[in-house]
C-alpha cells in the first residue's frame, strides 16, 4: 500500500515536472555550471598556494584572485537564478493542487460535509499540500545539482588522492547513520510540537467561536484553564525539541569533523612524505563540504519523502471521494416553472439508514402554498432539502413540471427556487454584498427595491454606512430578525419562482414578527411556495397543510378542514392558542 503510494506519489511529481519542461532544462544548465565552479574554485586555491606561492608569480596570483571573485559573483547567480525558477515550478505545482483540491471540496455532496470535519479538511488543503510542497521546494530539488557536483568532485579527488579519498567516503556511512538517527528524533519532536500548537490553535477558536455560550455560562475561568493545560503541553513539547537539538547537533557535528581530521591528519602526512601538497589539504577541505552537503540533504529528504507520502495519501483519499447527487450527463433543460412540483411516493434515509421520510405524496401547484407542520425531527426541513436536492430520494420521485429533478442541473433547478433558512447565513462583508450574494452585478435601485419589499430598507437607512455597513462574522452585528429580513431581500432580488420558507422557531419580539412576516406574506404573493410553519397562525391560507409525523404525512387538508377533523393539527393549534 505504502510503496504503490510512493509510485503514485512520483508518478504525480513526474507529470507536474513535465509541465515544466523548459524551465528545468535550464535550471540543468545552471546546474551543471554551478558544480563546474564548486569545483574550480578550490582548484584555483591549490594552485595558488602550491604554484604560485613558490614561483612568486604575482601577475598570474592577480588573475587567479580576480578569477576567483569573478567565479563566486557568477555562482551566486547560477544558483539564485535556478532556486528562483525551481520555486517557480514546485509552487505553480503546489498552487495549481490546492485549486484541484478545493474545487473537488466544494462539489462534494452535503452529506459530505456532514461526514467530515471542517478541520479534517483544512489539514488536507493546507499542511498536506505544504508537505508536498516541502519535497518539490527548491532544496529538494537543489539536491539533484549537490549530488551532481559531489560525483563530479569525488572523480577528481579519487584521481588525485585515491588514499585520502577513500578514507573520507568511509566516514559517509557513519554521517549519514548518525545524521539520520537524530535527525529522525528532532524531527518527531518537532512534529509533536506542530500537533499540540494544532490542538491550542483548535482550542483558540473554538472559545472564541462560541463566546456567547461561554458568557452565558460564565465559564472564562474553566476555559482559560483548559486553555493553560493545552499551552503547558505545547511548551513542554517545544522545550523537548530544542533539548534534543541542544544535545544532538554537537554530536552531528563531531562526525562530520571526521573528515576534516582525516584530511588534516592523513593529508599532513603526505605532505611529509612528499606525495600531497598543501594546497591540496586546503582544496579537500573545501571538497569536503560539498561531498558532505547531500549526504547532509538526503537525510532531511528521507523525513521531509515519508511526511509526504502520509500527506499524499489523504490528498488522493480526498480525490477518490466522488459526489453521489451530481447532473445527469445529459440534462434536460428547464423552462421558467409553469405547472407544478410533485412529491411521488417520496422515501428518504441519510447514510446512517434510518429511516426519515416514508411514502410522501403531495402536489404543489403554481402560485399556491403548501405548508408542513409536524414536532420537532419529523422531517419537514428533510422535505425542502430534497427539493433543492441536495440530496437524492431514495424511493419515489420529485418531478418539476414534471421532470424528474434528477434529470436536471442542479444549478438550473436551484435557480428557480429561493430558500430562506432558520438560521441565517451571512458573509463578513457588507449588507450590499449579501444580499446581492451570487446574483452577479446588481443596480442600488434593485438592491433598494429588495430591501424595501424585506422590510429592512429603514433599518439600512438608519444606519451612517447604508448598504456599504459591514455585517461581521456570521452577521454578529445584526440582530435575528435583521438577518432573516437580508436573507429575505436576497430572494426578493433572486426573483425566484417558488419560495421555500423555514419560519424561525427563535422567539422574536411582536414587532419584528409583524415585519417578517409581512415581507414573507410579500414574498409569497405571486409565488409558488413551501412553507415550514411553526407558527400556526401564518398557514391559515395555505391552500394544503401537511401533518407529518415520524416522516409521514398523518393528515392533510386546508386549515378549516383540519380543524374540523380535530385531530393532530387541531391538538397543535390548541396548544398554541391555549
Ligand atoms: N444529516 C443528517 N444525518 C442523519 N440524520 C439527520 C440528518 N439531518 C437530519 N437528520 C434526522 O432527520 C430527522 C428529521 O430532521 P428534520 O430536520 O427534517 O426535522 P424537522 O421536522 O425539520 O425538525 P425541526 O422542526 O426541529 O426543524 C431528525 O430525526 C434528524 O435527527
Amino acid at each position: 500500500m505504502f510503496q504503490s503510494t510512493i509510485w503514485r506519489m512520483l508518478r504525480f511529481f513526474a507529470r507536474q515536472l513535465a509541465d515544466a519542461k523548459k524551465y528545468l532544462v535550464i535550471v540543468m544548465f545552471m546546474l551543471v555550471g554551478t558544480a563546474a565552479i564548486q569545483y574550480a574554485i578550490p582548484r584555483i586555491t591549490q594552485a595558488v598556494i602550491d604554484q604560485m606561492i613558490p614561483q612568486h608569480a604575482v601577475t598570474l596570483l592577480a588573475w587567479s584572485v580576480a578569477g576567483l571573485l569573478g567565479l563566486t559573483a557568477l555562482n551566486g547567480l547560477l544558483s539564485a537564478g535556478s532556486n528562483y525558477l525551481l520555486a517557480r515550478v514546485s509552487q505553480g505545482a503546489v498552487s495549481r493542487l490546492r485549486n484541484t483540491l478545493f474545487t473537488h471540496a466544494l462539489g462534494q455532496d452535503f452529506a459530505f460535509f456532514e461526514t467530515s470535519k471542517t478541520g479534517d479538511l483544512m489539514v488536507v488543503l493546507t499542511s498536506d499540500v505544504n508537505a508536498l510542497q516541502g519535497l518539490l521546494s527548491p532544496q529538494a530539488l537543489g539536491l539533484i545539482g549537490s549530488i551532481l557536483t559531489a560525483l563530479i568532485v569525488l572523480v577528481i579527488m579519487l584521481i588525485q588522492n585515491p588514499v585520502l579519498t577513500g578514507l573520507i567516503v568511509l566516514t559517509f556511512p557513519l554521517l549519514f547513520l548518525v545524521n539520520l538517527y537524530f535527525s529522525r528524533l528532532i524531527h518527531g519532536a518537532w512534529r509533536r510540537v506542530r500537533q499540540s500548537t494544532g490542538t491550542m490553535n483548535n482550542q483558540i477558536q473554538e472559545s472564541l467561536g462560541s463566546i456567547l455560550l461561554i458568557k452565558s455560562m460564565a465559564t472564562e475561568d474553566q476555559t482559560a484553564d483548559t486553555f493553560a493545560d493545552v499551552n503547558e503541553s505545547n511548551r513542554q513539547n517545544q522545550l523537548a525539541a530544542t533539548k534534543y537539538f541542544a544535545e544532538f547537533s554537537p554530536l552531528i557535528d563531531f562526525v562530520d569533523y571526521l573528515g576534516t581530521a582525516l584530511i588534516i591528519g592523513v593529508g599532513a602526512y603526505q605532505v611529509m612524505g612528499k606525495s600531497f601538497t598543501v594546497g591540496g589539504i586546503v582544496a579537500y577541505l573545501s571538497y569536503l563540504t560539498i561531498l558532505q552537503a547531500p549526504v547532509r540533504a538526503l537525510t532531511n529528504l528521507i523525513d521531509r519523502f515519508q511526511q509526504a507520502v502520509v500527506s499524499y495519501e489523504r490528498i488522493e483519499n480526498l480525490i477518490a471521494q466522488q459526489a453521489l447527487v451530481v447532473d445527469p450527463p445529459h440534462p434536460v433543460a428547464l423552462a421558467p416553472f409553469h405547472d407544478q412540483i410533485a412529491f411521488q411516493h417520496v422515501d428518504f434515509h441519510y447514510g446512517n439508514n434510518v429511516p426519515i421520510l416514508h411514502d410522501v405524496s403531495f402536489t404543489l401547484p403554481k402560485g399556491e402554498s403548501v405548508a408542513l407542520v409536524g414536532s420537532s425531527g419529523a422531517g419537514k426541513t428533510t422535505i425542502t432539502k430534497l427539493l433543492d436536492r441536495f440530496y437524492d430520494v431514495t424511493g419515489g420521485a420529485i418531478t418539476f413540471d414534471g421532470i424528474d429533478i434528477r434529470q436536471v442541473r442542479r444549478r438550473d433547478l436551484r435557480r428557480q427556487i429561493g430558500v430562506v433558512t432558520q438560521d441565517v447565513l451571512l458573509l463578513d462583508t457588507s449588507i450590499r454584498d449579501n444580499i446581492a450574494y451570487g446574483l452577479g452585478p446588481v443596480s442600488d435601485d434593485a438592491l433598494w427595491a429588495a430591501a424595501e419589499a424585506a422590510n429592512i430598507a429603514d433599518f439600512i437607512k438608519s444606519l451612517p454606512e447604508g448598504l456599504d455597513t459591514r455585517v461581521g462574522e456570521r452577521g454578529v452585528r445584526l440582530s435575528g430578525g435583521q438577518k432573516q429580513r437580508i436573507a429575505i431581500a436576497r430572494i426578493f432580488l433572486q426573483d425566484a419562482p417558488i419560495v421555500v420558507l423555514d419560519e424561525a422557531t427563535a422567539a422574536l419580539d411582536n414587532e419584528t414578527e409583524r415585519r417578517i412576516q409581512t415581507s414573507f406574506d410579500r414574498l409569497m404573493a405571486n409565488r409558488t411556495s413551501l412553507v415550514i410553519a411553526h407558527r400556526l397562525s401564518t398557514i391559515q391560507h395555505a391552500r394544503e397543510i401537511l401533518v407529518l409525523e415520524h416522516g409521514e404525512i398523518v393528515e392533510r387538508g386546508t386549515h378549516k378542514e383540519l380543524l374540523a377533523k380535530n385531530g393532530r393539527y387541531a391538538q397543535l393549534y390548541s396548544l398554541q392558542f391555549k
